[in-house]
Order: C-alpha cells, then sequence, then structure tokens
C-alpha cells in the first residue's frame, strides 16, 4: 500500500529542453513520492535501522529516582563549608539496586555508589576523591557546590515526553533509549520493496565469457549493495535484454511487486532505446535532463502509481544519481521524515587544483585527510571520468562544486559530503 504525495506533476523537461537544477530536481522528487503506509510490529532488536511508524512516548521518568553520577558521600548542601573543612557522620551506605532506607540529618552523611537513588533529605554528592575518611567520620574541605553530581529524576526522560516521532530510522541510541522506557515491541513501516534491472546488449553477468565489446554488469552490484544498506527488500531483476518484449515484460513484473523500480542505461539520446518505449505504454515517465556532472540524464515517472527511477547506464553516474536523489526519495517512501535531501556537508580547503566549467553541479570524487599540520584537507581522487568506479572505491567524499563556480585553485575551501557518519 502506498499513498502518493502531490499531484500528478510527472511532467519535466525532455531531451532537447533546458535543464533543471539540482535543487528543481530535488525539490520535483520530493513532492512525487509518497510513503508505504503498511506497518508491522517488531521486536526491538529487529527493529534497528527500520523506520519508526508510531510517535513513543515515556511511560516512566528516566532515570526513575534522583541519583548519584558519582562514587561518594550524600550530603546536604547547607552542611558544606564556604572555607576550611567540617566533619560529617557517616549514617550508612546507598548502593545502585539498594537504596538506604533512613533519613540523613544535617551534620551526617552517607555513603552512595553511581546509580544509588539519594537518601531522603540531601542533595548532594561529594565524590570520594575528595573526602577524608576515619570510621564513621568525613571531613570534606571547601569548594564543592550544593547540588553537585546529582542526576535529577526524569533528566533523561520525563513521563509523558515524547521520545522519538513517527519517520525516525532508528539508531543504536534509538533502541537504548526505547529499552530504557521497557519497551519490548515498535510499530514500524514494512521495508520499501525496490525492483532493479540494468539494460545494455554490452552486458554480460559474471560468469558469463565476455566477447568483443562486452563488459560485466556492475552496476547490478553497486546498486545491490546501495539498497541493501538503505534496508530496502532488494528484487533483482538482473540484465535485461534490449528487446521490446523483454522490457515491456521486466517492467510490468517490476511494477507488480514493488514500491519503486530502478533501471540503470539506456536514458540518453543512443539507439536500441525499448525502456523509453515501454515506460511510455505502462506509464508516465519524464525524461529529465539535470544540470549537474556526472548524471546529467534521469528518468523518473511512475508506472501504475509506482515510482520508477531511470538512472544513467555510467558507473559512477548510478552512483552519484543514487545518492543525491534516489535515496532521499527512497527514504521518503521508507516512511521516513525530516530527511537531509539537500545532505548537509561541511567546507575545507581543498588540496587539488580542480577542472570546472561554470553551469552545472559537479560531484567530484574526494579523499578526506588531516594534512602533517593537523588540518582537515580534501583532494581530488584524479581522473574524474563518469565510468572510472574506481573513484568511488577510493574516496570517502563527494567534493560538491556549485553550477556557478569555475576551476578551484589549491587552498580554496571547497564543499564536502562524508561518505559515512559515525552513527
Ligand atoms: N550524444 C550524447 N551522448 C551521451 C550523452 C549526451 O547527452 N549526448 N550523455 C552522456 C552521459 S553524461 C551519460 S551518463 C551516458 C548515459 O547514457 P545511458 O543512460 O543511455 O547509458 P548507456 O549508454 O546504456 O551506458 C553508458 C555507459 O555505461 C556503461 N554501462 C551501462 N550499464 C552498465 C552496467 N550495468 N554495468 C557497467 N557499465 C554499464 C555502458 O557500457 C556505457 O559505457 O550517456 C552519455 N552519452
Ligand atoms: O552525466 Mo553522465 O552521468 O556525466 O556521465
Amino acid at each position: 500500500m502506498r499513498a502518493m504525495a502531490g499531484s500528478e506533476r510527472t511532467g519535466g523537461c525532455g531531451i532537447g529542453q533546458a535543464a533543471l537544477t539540482v535543487e528543481e530536481a530535488r525539490e520535483r522528487l520530493r513532492a512525487e513520492v509518497g510513503p508505504v503506509t503498511t506497518r508491522e510490529r517488531l521486536a526491538l532488536r529487529a527493529a534497528l535501522d527500520r523506520v519508526l511508524a508510531e510517535e513513543v512516548r515515556s511511560p516512566i521518568d528516566v532515570p526513575s529516582h534522583t541519583n548519584s553520577a558519582v562514587d561518594g558521600y550524600a550530603l546536604h548542601g547547607d552542611d558544606l563549608p564556604g572555607a576550611g573543612r567540617i566533619s560529617l557522620r557517616c549514617v550508612g551506605s546507598a548502593r545502585a539496586g539498594s537504596p538506604l532506607d533512613r533519613p540523613v540529618a544535617r551534620g551526617e552523611c552517607a555513603r552512595i555508589m553511581t546509580g544509588a537513588p539519594l537518601p531522603p533529605g540531601v542533595d548532594t554528592v561529594v565524590m570520594q576523591e575528595h573526602v577524608e575518611r576515619a570510621g564513621d567520620r568525613v571531613t570534606i574541605g571547601d569548594g564543592h557546590r550544593g547540588g553537585e553530581n546529582v542526576r535529577a529524576a526524569g533528566e533523561d526522560l520525563a513521563r509523558g515526553q515524547t521520545v522519538l516521532e513517527a519517520g525516525r530510522r532508528l539508531q543504536p541510541a534509538d533502541l537504548g533509549l526505547l529499552a530504557s522506557i521497557g519497551r519490548a515491541e515498535v510499530g514500524v513501516y514494512r521495508r520499501p520493496r525496490v525492483a532493479f534491472f540494468s539494460t545494455g546488449d554490452e552486458l554480460r553477468s559474471i560468469g558469463e565469457p565476455l566477447g568483443p565489446g562486452l563488459i560485466y554488469d556492475s552496476n547490478r552490484y553497486t546498486l545491490h549493495g546501495m539498497l541493501t544498506r538503505l534496508g530496502a527488500e532488494v528484487i533483482d531483476l538482473g540484465v535485461v535484454r534490449d528487446t521490446r518484449e523483454a522490457v515491456r515484460e521486466a517492467l510490468a513484473e517490476a511494477a507488480a511487486g514493488a514500491d519503486a523500480i530502478l533501471t540503470s542505461g539506456g536514458v540518453s539520446v543512443g539507439e536500441a532505446d525499448y525502456v523509453k518505449e515501454a515506460l511510455d505504454a505502462l506509464g508516465r515517465v519524464s525524461f529529465w535532463q539535470i544540470a549537474m556532472k556526472p548524471g546529467r540524464p534521469l528518468a523518473f515517472g511512475r508506472i501504475g502509481d509506482v515510482p520508477f527511477f531511470g538512472l544513467p547506464g555510467n558507473p559512477v553516474s548510478v552512483m552519484v544519481t543514487f545518492y543525491q536523489f534516489v535515496e532521499p526519495a527512497l527514504r521518503q517512501i521508507a516512511g521516513e521524515r525530516g530527511i537531509d535531501w539537500r545532505r548537509a556537508g561541511f567546507r575545507v580547503p581543498c588540496a587539488s587544483r580542480l577542472k570546472k566549467r561554470a553551469g552545472r553541479t559537479e560531484y567530484q570524487r574526494g579523499v578526506l585527510t588531516y594534512a602533517d599540520d593537523g588540518t582537515l584537507t580534501v583532494r581530488a581522487t584524479g581522473h574524474q571520468g563518469s565510468g572510472m568506479l574506481r573513484s568511488m572505491s577510493v574516496a570517502n567524499c563527494f567534493i560538491v562544486l556549485p553550477a556557478e563556480s569555475g576551476d578551484v585553485e589549491p587552498g580554496t575551501p571547497v564543499e564536502v559530503q562524508p561518505f559515512h557518519g559515525i552513527v
């Protein structure tokens, strides 16, 4: 089940028409794709990387009790000496899981361990490294502050507070957060099913002999990797021969069982292009030119209500168009909200001289490293041809050069989008 956002505005520029800017293409996609609506309930561990389909509120305070942040002595803040020292009588001990069941009066203190509930009356904990103990007497000097080293009940999550919003892709910390409120299961959206195939008579699958002019279908594996990382259920339709029947059959099969369809190749102006013909027959599809490099041609539309993305065949173009457009769109289809369509990056000085013609956004492949002086810099991976898949393998970031930019001189700050985050 899928809800379609926006109207049937798949219109755009065909080949020969003005190119869309990256921002325009992004906006169109954002308006066009809607989320899957089918939900399922999963045990917490199984929900990692899945998209939450419900708002989760906390039924309890976390922590459930005011407790100590350190091992030390719990006391009244008013007993702390402004100057000099004070001696308090230690009247008992509180551990995490076994609270002290008697109040602590002025002039008294209690031994307390990290995580133990604060005994009634006291409001301050002094670290044990800062006291002297002799028998039941504890001596404390000055320099302490009333209320120090105390964690308030509910300071992480208050009862009734929203813990996680619907549309959140669950990260390890989120699983822990849900566990901290005692949630065993959560409602998530079904994983989106994404069908894809490669087109091109020059393509051979691994294991087949390579005749003259033939190449192995590498996009199939790159796409498999990118889709799997994204948590999609991958429907791999392999290499589809460039015949009218084969392409129609593959598209119809894909549309019947998928939430999105991806193809690679056959979106430029070449011959033997049955993809376009089949798409026209089965659905509504626009061929876009985007003012970007690599990845200028991109087809987008729908077959029935299933969004279709026709990626250019060049292996680097597949990856760039996937990460800049398809991945955020698939996140939206998966039910995620608050998607970083723009892919926030940061600016660092570029160590290489970059060739760039003004007029389109370029996504060059870069390597972010620390220079000898400890500053972060980026250099280009070298030859930037869109058939050079190795450039993606060697790189750890995109260098994003805006449409208006010309050549980049060494030392100039450029925007980078790192390939990997920490969490
Ligand atoms: N006259 C023009 N020619 C081209 C233009 C143009 O605007 N005018 N654009 C160029 C750009 S940019 C790109 S990108 C490609 C896109 O063309 P297609 O999407 O039609 O892709 P193909 O021609 O089928 O293939 C391009 C290239 O990639 C190789 N390829 C294709 N599929 C795979 C695969 N699954 N695994 C590995 N390699 C693959 C294919 O052999 C070609 O070398 O068009 C330019 N031309
Ligand atoms: O746009 Mo093509 O994708 O540059 O290689």
